[in-house]
């Protein structure tokens, strides 16, 4: 297995910039999403990672050897790097320990060989037994795990995932997450998994690179940045952060800032070099809200949306009604649109003034 480092790649497209000075350090044996909204370059990333695309700048270095970069520009063939696409694509007419084989038999090697390297790949998916079988008659998620055998076959020292489970339905895809998790633990394989399902990247990655229009937004575990997003888009694209002007009303100190919110004083984290200043902004979530008889910020209802056990209330400052807020509401409470009531803010984070890919 091998690390990757990805040092300030940019890549045009023509005068479009999908990719701008990203520079990611992936340990050896790490599991790392890439994330992001559509369009953001995620897989522009992973194909230049795997040799498809040339980079414009930069370079890109797998296991200590620069495969991109300079004068370097190892072939995808070169690169001992095996792809997992969403479009798992088996060939029908193979059985599976063939269509796992395949690329050692292209290859020459010998039969004998084939034959215990093929069953070492199934074992590793927990498919054993299973290389009789035709395409055609295995779930979806037994297809995306010959699919992940036939990758693995080729003993590469890194793994690449293009949205291996956007195919899949809602309860096969959470059955495979679990079988992604304990392969990359069975296994200690480097996996680069590119997702735009936050969810999927909180609970496999060890750490998630968030990306924004070409440009690396954050770079940390899944804790960091749900709790410390680094700048407002990861705020609000990670759980469905609300973004609040505030004022910091006093420096931090141990990790907590007095902060005005909306009229409301509020005790919130936040970075430790924070000093006071009137142009700021929070991150909030919906858990850190509580509705409250006194005090707090006074709302107004637009939207009740039931959720079994609970509804979620969207909402607007009756101060301020061009701001969107939401939060849950557990049964049997009940707030209908057009009511009024008053929220209090009981925790946030307040984002750093400084943008860049803090850790
Ligand atoms: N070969 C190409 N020629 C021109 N533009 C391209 C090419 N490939 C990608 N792009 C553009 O680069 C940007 C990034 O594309 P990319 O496919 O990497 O995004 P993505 O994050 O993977 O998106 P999605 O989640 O929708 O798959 C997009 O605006 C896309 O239109």
């Amino acid at each position: 297995m091998a690390g990757l480092k990805i040092n300030n790649v940019t890549k045009h497209f023509s005068d479009f910039a999908a990719l701008s000075d990203v520079t990611l350090d992936i340990a050896d044996g790490e599991f790392v999403a890439v994330l992001g909204p559509s369009g953001c370059g995620k897989t522009t990333l992973l194909r230049l990672v795997a040799g498809f695309e040339q980079l414009d700048k930069g370079e890109i270095v797998i296991g200590g050897k620069m495969m991109s970069g300079g004068r370097a520009n190892v072939p995808p063939e070169n690169r001992k790097v095996g792809i997992v696409f969403q479009n798992y694509a088996l060939w029908p007419h193979m059985n599976v320990a063939e269509n796992v084989g395949y690329s050692l038999k292209v290859a020459k090697v010998d039969r004998a060989t084939r034959e215990k390297r093929i069953e070492e790949a199934l074992a590793l998916v927990n498919l054993q037994g299973f290389g009789e079988r035709r395409p055609a008659n295995l779930s979806g998620g037994q297809r995306q795990r010959v699919a992940l055998a036939r990758c693995l076959v080729a003993a590469p020292s890194l793994v690449l995932f293009d949205e291996p489970l956007a195919n899949l339905d809602v309860h096969l895809r959470a059955s495979m997450e679990d079988e992604f998790a304990a392969f990359h633990k069975r296994t200690g394989t480097t996996i680069i998994y590119i997702t735009h399902d936050q969810a999927e990247a909180m609970a496999l990655a060890d750490r998630i690179a968030v990306l924004d229009h070409g440009r690396l937004a954050q770079f940390a575990t899944p804790r960091t940045l749900y709790e410390e997003p680094a700048n407002e888009m990861v705020a609000s694209f990670i759980a469905q952060g609300m973004v609040l002007p505030a004022e910091i009303l006093s420096g931090a100190r141990e990790g907590f800032c007095q902060v005005r919110i909306l009229g409301q004083e509020a005790v919130l984290r936040c970075r430790p070099d924070e000093i006071a200043r009137n142009d700021a902004k929070v991150c909030v979530r919906a858990d850190d809200l509580d509705v409250v008889e006194t005090g707090g910020i006074a709302i107004r209802v637009k939207r009740s949306i039931y959720r079994g056990g609970g509804s979620r209330i969207e909402a607007f400052p009756v101060e301020r009604p061009d701001i969107d807020l939401h939060f849950d509401l557990p049964d049997p409470a009940r707030l209908e649109e057009g009511a009024e009531t008053r929220l209090a803010i009981r925790t946030g984070w307040v984002i750093p003034q400084a943008e860049g890919a803090g850790h």
